[in-house]
């Protein structure tokens, strides 16, 4: 008999997520390439621990590297990072049931790719923005509540998507369920473009957001990302704060994004998970981010549509320098990519 949920990247997302639904009682099973991580999930002893302002608790559960794995799940939550997509994709497949499918709980287009590999009827979109980090193995901290989306590709209201909706309000009550999930996907990448930008620096989200100086530059940023989401024939959603009219060149006006830049920042300042998950990768993991599935892919689109990105294409270019050592993460980096960008 097939089992039902397998977590596939049992890290900050997909512990967190995994932790919660297997505290309420589903079958949950864990996959990751992290053998200490994997070993301590399944540890008795041990187990997966939450921790943070939110909750406190440890689960039990069966932990597997992806080459231990048996059987089959009806319901695969892809919590890699973006650019792992494809590789963990392709190695999941065995593990779908034929009338199962894969959700993605990642940033980016990732939907795209699982489409591609997996069948467009066997995928599920999801927008999260919750915070939250790996510690160690066997621990994660989850550090703030926030939106929580899923939907369909082509928009349908299906009894898969409900009981999805309905299984994931045991994680987050206020998850919802859109027509649009494009939108959401959209947001979170104009959104998201800040978060890169923040990761050149030293601050945090809110105090990142808060420069002054850098309102213009927020400005032009996300108004890049819009005009590429445009030519997609995608109205991006906002959500926590971010209210991508505001930046949008026609519609938006300084105070409307300057009032939006408050409300992101309000939104962040309290968050035990001050900086973003790419800012950790740079100065914490020391590893390579999600910068050409994320940012880099909405460059690509843009040159479909012969759209320029020129911010975007410097942020890329200023965190792969940061990844490969030949530039440090310093507030000055922001200052520098707005003298670019300023004419
Ligand atoms: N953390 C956050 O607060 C937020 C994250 N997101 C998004 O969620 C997604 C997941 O991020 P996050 O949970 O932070 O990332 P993590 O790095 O914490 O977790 C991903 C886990 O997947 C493992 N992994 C990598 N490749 C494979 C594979 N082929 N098969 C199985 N496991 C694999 C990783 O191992 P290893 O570390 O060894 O590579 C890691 O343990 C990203 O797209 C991120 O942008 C969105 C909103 C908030
Ligand atoms: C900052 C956060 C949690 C979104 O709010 C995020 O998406 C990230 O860390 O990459």
């Amino acid at each position: 008999m097939n089992r039902d949920i397998l977590i596939w990247g049992a890290g900050a997302i997909g512990g967190t997520v995994g932790a919660y639904l297997c505290r309420a009682g589903l079958d949950v099973t864990f996959v990751d390439i992290d053998a200490q991580h994997v070993a301590a999930i399944r540890d008795r002893k041990k187990g997966l621990s939450i921790s943070g302002p939110i909750d406190n608790f440890t689960v039990h559960a069966d932990s597997f590297l992806p080459e231990e794995l048996r059987g089959q799940w009806n319901r695969i939550f892809l919590c890699v990072k973006a650019h792992h997509t494809q590789q963990a994709c392709e190695e999941l497949l065995p593990y779908l049931a034929p009338d199962g499918f894969v959700v993605s709980l990642q940033n980016g287009l990732c939907e795209r790719t699982i489409a591609e590999i997996a069948g467009r009827e066997r995928t599920i979109g999801a927008f999260i923005n919750f915070g939250a980090d790996w510690i160690e193995a066997g621990a994660i901290m989850y550090g703030n509540r926030a939106a929580v989306v899923v939907g369909e590709l082509k928009g349908e209201d299906t009894m898969r998507l409900r009981q999805l909706l309905a299984d994931l309000k045991l994680f987050e009550p206020r998850a919802e369920a859109t027509s649009n999930i494009w939108a959401f996907l959209w947001g979170k990448l104009a959104y998201g473009s800040l978060l890169f930008a923040q990761a050149l620096g030293q601050d945090g989200i809110a105090d990142c957001l808060e420069r002054p100086e850098l309102l213009p530059l927020w400005r032009k940023m996300v108004a890049e990302v819009l005009a590429v989401a445009e030519a997609e024939g995608v109205a991006p959603s906002g959500f926590n704060g971010f209210m991508p009219d505001a930046f949008a060149p026609a519609k938006g006006t300084v105070e409307a994004s300057k009032k939006s830049v408050e409300k992101m920042a309000a939104f962040n300042r309290p968050n035990a998970k001050t900086h973003s998950g790419i800012w950790r990768d740079l100065a914490v993991r020391k590893r390579k981010t999600e910068v050409d599935a994320f940012i880099g892919q909405v460059v690509a689109i843009g040159k479909i549509h012969q759209i320029q990105c020129p911010v975007l294409e410097n942020l890329v270019e200023m965190i792969h320098e940061i990844e490969n050592g030949r530039r440090i993460q310093s507030n000055a980096n922001l200052t520098e990519l707005w003298r670019k960008n300023a004419n």
